[in-house]
C-alpha cells in the first residue's frame, strides 16, 4: 500500500525564482516560512518585527491557546522554537539566508499564554559564514526575562534546499541498510 511517505516529492513551486533573502512578509513585518506563508500568519504567534538602527530585532509575540503546557503557561517547545524562529530571522532582516546550527535555551520564567511578550534579538559576533546570535524574551510591560537563548546560525547560498533534496533522493535510492 502507498503512504504519503512513498509519493514522489515534487519540486515546491511556491518558491520557485526565490532566492529566499527576501521571504513574503506579514503587515507587521514578520517573515514567513514555508508552511506559515500558506497560513498567511506566523503560527507560532509573531505578530511584529523590526531591526532598529542598532542592530537589535524586536519582535511581538503572542503564545497561542493551542500551545499551553502547564495551566496558562507555553509548552517549552513552543518557547524554544519561538527563540529559533526570531534569532533566525536576524540574518534575513540583513538579507542573508541562514540555517540553525546550534541552539540553546534557558527557560527562566512560565511563558503566558494568550499575553504579549516582547523578544529582542542580536548578533553577538560573526565568524567566516557562523553567526553568532541570542536574544532573550521578556514579559511585557516591565520587561522581566522569561526565557534566553543563543546559538548560531550558518550562512546558505539559495541552492542550499536544491541540494538536500537530491541529498534526500540519493538517500533513498540507497535503499534500506
Ligand atoms: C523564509 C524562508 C527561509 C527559511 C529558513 C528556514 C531556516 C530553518 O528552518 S533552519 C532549520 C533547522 N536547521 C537545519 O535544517 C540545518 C541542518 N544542518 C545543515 O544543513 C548543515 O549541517 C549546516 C548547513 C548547518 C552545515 O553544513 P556543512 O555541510 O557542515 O557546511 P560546511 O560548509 O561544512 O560548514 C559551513 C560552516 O558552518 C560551520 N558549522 C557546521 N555545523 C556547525 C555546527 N553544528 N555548529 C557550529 N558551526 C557549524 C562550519 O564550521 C563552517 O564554518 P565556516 O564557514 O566559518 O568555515
Amino acid at each position: 500500500m502507498r503512504t504519503d511517505d512513498d509519493r514522489p516529492r515534487t519540486p515546491d513551486r511556491r518558491w520557485a525564482g526565490s532566492d529566499f533573502q527576501d521571504p513574503p512578509r506579514t503587515g507587521g513585518g514578520v517573515a514567513l516560512c514555508g508552511a506559515c506563508h500558506a497560513a498567511g500568519r506566523c503560527r507560532l504567534g509573531v505578530q511584529r518585527e523590526r531591526l532598529d538602527d542598532t542592530g537589535n530585532a524586536w519582535f511581538h509575540v503572542t503564545c497561542p491557546r493551542d500551545q499551553e503546557g502547564g495551566p496558562n503557561v507555553a509548552h517549552g517547545g513552543w518557547t524554544a522554537a519561538v527563540m529559533d524562529e526570531c534569532l533566525g530571522h536576524v540574518p534575513l532582516l540583513n538579507r542573508t539566508l541562514s540555517v540553525t546550527a546550534e541552539l540553546s535555551v534557558s527557560f527562566v520564567k512560565p511563558v503566558p499564554v494568550d499575553r504579549p511578550v516582547q523578544v529582542r534579538a542580536w548578533v553577538d559576533r560573526r565568524e567566516g559564514s557562523r553567526w553568532y546570535i541570542a536574544g532573550e524574551m521578556s514579559l511585557l510591560p516591565g520587561g522581566a526575562v522569561l526565557a534566553r537563548a543563543s546559538g548560531i546560525w550558518v550562512a546558505r547560498d539559495p541552492g542550499h534546499f536544491d541540494r538536500h533534496e537530491k541529498w534526500l533522493a540519493q538517500q533513498d535510492s540507497a535503499g534500506s541498510p
